[in-house]
């Protein structure tokens, strides 16, 4: 196991690295080359001349996550990111938020002068927000998020269609069937906590509420059709299912970017599985049990599955979570508890026969360098809200129509908050991940009102010229050089960019360093 785990968590062969490289930045006017210089391991390069402000690339996640707490404010595809339904349902899901998080405030003050001790305010949103939402008439609020309700101009942003989970989970949404099957194949299929999981939720109003139960996972590696499960895969997959529930409240309880490494992990495991399958003669004993029907496929053809299926993630640079941030010793084992901890209740929900053919993946090692990556190629995931767009579409209107217009949406958008709530989250992406660190960088990740879904969008800063290496900062680049060397220590490395060359000379000839 040490040596699979090494191996796992090594620079792949150079050979495997170039392969990589080439596919992420396929078709863009940029390069990974593996050795960007300076000791600095792999780096973007431009291949063509970008002007300031122009996009450099966009990128997809490699896995993404939607933050829990945002799903009250933002109504988007599990899959994509896209904002869906419409302008009225995404209005009416921040009004009733706004009203919750009021109602929950009251309460809690209400407790705290019971004399509880605890204090009131969620910090959701201002008091002006608040009461302009619990003026609202709740029958007005329930036709808006019907579509009983229409508000002026909303035809002109409209939002693709809510599809439901193939799984028939209400944790999950999408923009189109393809969005869904997207999901569903490569990782959610053993991350849906089905129909019974969130039985109080009931799906939003205006979606498409008959979910097809599509069960998870089963022996062999595809999914079935809920028609065939046998009273015994019903029990079993209703227990993991149950597994996965403490596992997402473990998540959301504790830190949610467990959530996106079990998608890591999920991915890995449905690719890893499908290689095998691809294969079956190939690495198959038919002496052993495999626990299913079939065939188990031999210990060495299982471990060349997962080496394969892991190459996605292999290039992105790694490091022990616990150990990759500036947290001091103690805090150093209440995180690698808290990791061993969450990763012991995703063991627990995912098929015993994947959990027996790709062991090495599923210890703690790997779990936590998987969220060790992303701390070390942090980029939040973000989509702007379509609202503003609408807004901007009304205050663009006519004078006589505009007052039209604001008679009938007035107090929605009076009760709706100032910065409007984009789709917020944590994701990796492969390409992005390759950008090293300038405190002078001539690019930055920076989402427009355009960028309607989740890729990473890399915008020059300045003009660049083809052959120059693409650098973001990965810092507050404005602070002063000594705060910058901390911040940077936290990633490894001491940058040795022009600014903190020249200021670290400057600061040596006043006598400072
Ligand atoms: C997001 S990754 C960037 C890609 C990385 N070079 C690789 O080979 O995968 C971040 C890591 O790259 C290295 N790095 C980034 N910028 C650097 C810089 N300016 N000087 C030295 N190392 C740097 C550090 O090891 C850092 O932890």
């Amino acid at each position: 196991m040490d040596l699979e785990l090494q191996a796992l968590l090594a620079q792949p062969p150079p050979e495997q690295q170039e392969r990589r490289a080439t596919q992420l930045a396929s078709g863009l006017g940029v390069e990974v080359r593996l050795d960007a210089g300076g000791g600095k391991g792999k780096g973007v390069f431009a291949t063509q001349a970008f002007s300031a402000g122009e996009v450099v690339f966009q990128d997809p996640p490699l896995v993404a996550i939607q933050h829990t707490t945002n799903r009250g404010d933002a109504w988007v595809c599990g899959h994509c990111f896209r904002f869906i339904g419409s302008v009225e349902q995404q209005i009416a899901r921040q009004i009733m938020a706004a009203r919750e998080a009021a109602e929950a405030d009251a309460d809690s003050e209400a407790a705290s002068d019971d004399g509880d001790g605890s204090e009131g305010g969620s910090g959701h949103g201002d008091s002006l927000q608040r009461e302009a939402a619990l003026a609202l008439d709740e029958h007005q609020l329930e036709a808006l998020a019907s579509g009983e309700l229409r508000l002026p101009c909303t035809d002109a942003v409209p939002l693709p269609q809510p599809v439901r989970c193939p799984g028939g989970c209400c944790e999950d949404w999408y923009c189109s069937s393809r969005c869904a099957e997207a999901a569903w194949e490569p990782y959610h299929q053993l991350l849906c906590v089905g129909p019974e999981g969130d039985a109080e939720e009931q799906p939003p109003a205006g979606a498409d509420a008959k979910g097809r139960g599509k069960a998870a996972v089963v022996e062999g590696g595809g999914s079935s059709g809920s028609g065939g499960r046998s009273p015994d895969n019903n029990a079993e997959l209703a227990a993991r299912q149950a597994a996965l529930r403490e596992f997402l409240h473990h998540a959301d309880t504790t830190n949610d970017v467990f959530r996106l490494a079990a998608v890591v992990v999920a991915k890995t495991l449905l690719a890893a599985q499908r290689q095998l399958h691809a294969q079956p003669l190939a690495g198959s004993s038919s002496s052993s049990s495999s626990g299913g029907g079939g065939s188990e496929a031999t210990a060495e053809a299982c471990w060349r599955a997962l080496l394969s299926a892991w190459e996605p993630f292999a290039v992105g640079h790694k490091g022990l979570w616990w150990e990759c941030t500036a947290a001091p010793p103690e805090a150093a084992a209440d995180m690698r508890q808290l990791a061993a901890d969450s990763l012991e209740l995703l063991c627990a929900a995912l098929p015993p026969h994947l959990l027996r053919r790709f062991p090495a993946l599923l210890t703690l090692p790997m779990w936590g360098s998987i969220i060790g990556m992303f701390e070390l190629n942090n980029l939040a995931l973000f989509v702007p809200s379509p609202l503003r767009c609408w807004l901007d579409l009304l205050g663009q209107l006519p004078p006589e129509e505009q007052e039209a217009a604001y008679a009938a949406a007035g107090p929605f958008i009076e009760a709706l908050p100032e910065e409007l709530p984009g789709c917020e989250g944590n994701a990796f992406y492969g390409l992005h991940s390759c950008c090293n660190h300038s405190c002078a960088p001539n690019a930055e990740a920076f989402k427009r009102d355009q960028d309607g879904n989740g890729c990473a969008v890399i915008l020059a800063l300045c003009d660049i010229a083809p052959g120059e290496e693409v650098t973001l900062s990965y810092i507050d680049e404005e602070a002063p050089l000594e705060e910058r060397r901390e911040q940077l220590a936290e990633y490894g490395f001491a940058c040795a960019c022009d600014k903190c060359t020249a200021e670290e000379l400057a600061a040596e000839l006043a006598g400072g360093l």
